[in-house]
């Protein structure tokens, strides 16, 4: 039976002087561990709700500090060693720095939430995707077992915009205009390429200019979103390059061709997607001889597959707005005019918690996809809410990168069994 935190395990709970002790029964197994429930106690109505969600937790003062999370017919066991989770199967995405006294928490669509205790609010949420759609993809590639992390984030993030469209069409020199225009609001998400710089690009800025196998390694390690052979040359979207433009706030492009973007379409990547068109095919080909950056042999090249990216451009269920690129400050307003109507119909929670300065010490569940942080101060005297509920029931995104959409309430005891919840 499926419960709001995953599969409904049997288990029994005997307390303690010390705490409760829980006992997991999985077809025949026996896993056993502690839950720690120190410090201030959740108010009353909060905890009615421990019915077979409870989190497993474990000890940071104990030598052995892993946790094992059942899944179906296995068991996952994060250890929290110094050099991160000891996984047998191939792990992909970054894994967190340390992981003493974590708990975890099997939630209902593939993930495991980690909390790590000791870590302030804006850096103590994770989630190890064991069972996710990404994951069974990966899977199906590597011909391994899979386990994916991602960092989880309070708070939603302004959606990546995918900018497509063939070779000359003038996706740079919008996107430069965009950039100049809005310098706090957008940012590029620099791509890896095989390909030689031009003479005026810089590498970092433009692309991160390559050697194949470099690229092809850190392909296989899982480090890119996308990637694909375009005009003969490896190109390719780091997890990285799009998590840095997002986490400092800013909304994220990525100039990517039409096979990038089918992928992004196909990631846990939750953008808006725009594809560029000329006005016509001898305009493209004057554009692109003017600009004067390739040889006839690739000017050729990219002409032929042009032909091929303007039919899978305007196939239907891939782009979201197709944008002619006539006269470029028309179509520059057009672009414009587009982004803010997605901007004003996805409206952010956008809390900050970086000046919070609690660290949590444990966490309990209940049922309805609410979960209950306790925190303790980090010694600065100031005084400062000590109960958090997490809200998951929005959960976007995910591995390999950041699980965004994490919700944030304080819990404040006005006595009486009656809590103030106010959203951070
Ligand atoms: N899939 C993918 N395509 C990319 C990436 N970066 C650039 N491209 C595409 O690669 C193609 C060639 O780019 P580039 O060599 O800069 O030439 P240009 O498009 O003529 O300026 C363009 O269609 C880009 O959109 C990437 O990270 N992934
Ligand atoms: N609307 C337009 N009209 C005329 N020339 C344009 C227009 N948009 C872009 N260009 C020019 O076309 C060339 C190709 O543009 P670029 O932005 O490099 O294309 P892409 O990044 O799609 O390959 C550049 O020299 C640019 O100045």
């Amino acid at each position: 039976m499926d419960g709001p935190f995953g599969r409904h395990q049997k288990h029994q709970i005997s307390k303690t002087s010390h705490g409760s002790r829980l006992v997991l029964r999985f077809r025949g197994r026996l896993v056993e561990a502690r839950l720690i429930l120190m410090g201030e106690e959740a108010p009353e109505h909060l905890l009615n709700s421990l019915d077979g969600h409870l989190p497993v937790a474990c000890d940071s003062e104990s030598k052995d500090y892993q946790t094992s999370t059942i899944v179906d017919d296995k068991t996952y066991v994060v250890e929290g060693s110094e050099d991160g989770g000891k996984l047998i199967p191939t792990v992909l995405g970054m894994k967190p720095v340390q992981l003493k006294g974590h708990s975890t928490l099997l939630l209902n669509n593939g993930r495991i939430l980690i909390v790590k205790k000791d870590y302030p609010l804006d850096d103590c949420i994770w989630f190890l995707e064991v069972d996710t759609p990404f994951v069974k993809e990966q899977k199906k590639i590597l011909g391994t077992e899979v386990v994916a992390w991602s960092k989880g984030v309070i708070g939603s993030a302004p959606k990546p915009i995918v900018i497509s469209g063939p070779s000359g069409v003038g996706k740079g020199t919008l996107i430069n205009k965009l950039m100049k225009e809005f310098p706090s609001k957008y940012g590029f998400s620099v791509s890896h390429t095989t390909r030689a710089p031009r003479e005026k690009e810089l590498d970092g800025v433009h692309y991160h200019f390559t050697e194949r196998s470099l690229m092809e390694k850190d392909i296989r390690d899982g480090k890119f979103l996308e990637f694909a052979s375009v005009h003969g040359n490896l190109y390719g979207t780091s997890i990285e390059a799009v998590e840095a433009v997002t986490d400092s706030g800013k909304r994220c492009i990525l100039d990517i061709d039409v096979q990038g973007a089918r992928s992004v379409r196909a990631s846990s990547l939750d953008a808006i997607f725009i594809f560029i068109c000329p006005p016509s095919f001898e305009e493209l080909e004057e554009r692109l001889r003017a600009r004067g950056t390739e040889t006839e042999e690739q000017v050729q090249k990219r002409l032929r597959n042009a032909r091929a990216e303007l039919d899978e451009g305007r196939s239907p269920g891939l782009f979201d707005h197709i944008l002619v690129n006539d006269d470029l400050e028309t179509c520059y307003e057009n672009l414009k005019k587009l982004l803010a109507s997605d901007e004003n119909a996805n409206t952010l929670y956008q809390p900050t918690t970086k000046n919070l300065k609690v660290h949590v010490s444990h966490m309990e569940s209940r049922a309805d996809q609410k979960i209950l942080l306790h925190c303790g101060t980090s010694g600065t005297g100031v005084k400062v809410p000590s109960l958090f509920m997490l809200d998951i029931s929005s959960l976007k995104g995910g591995a390999p990168g950041r699980t965004r959409g994490l919700n944030v309430y304080t819990v404040e005891s006005l006595g009486d069994g009656v809590n103030r919840i106010k959203q951070l």
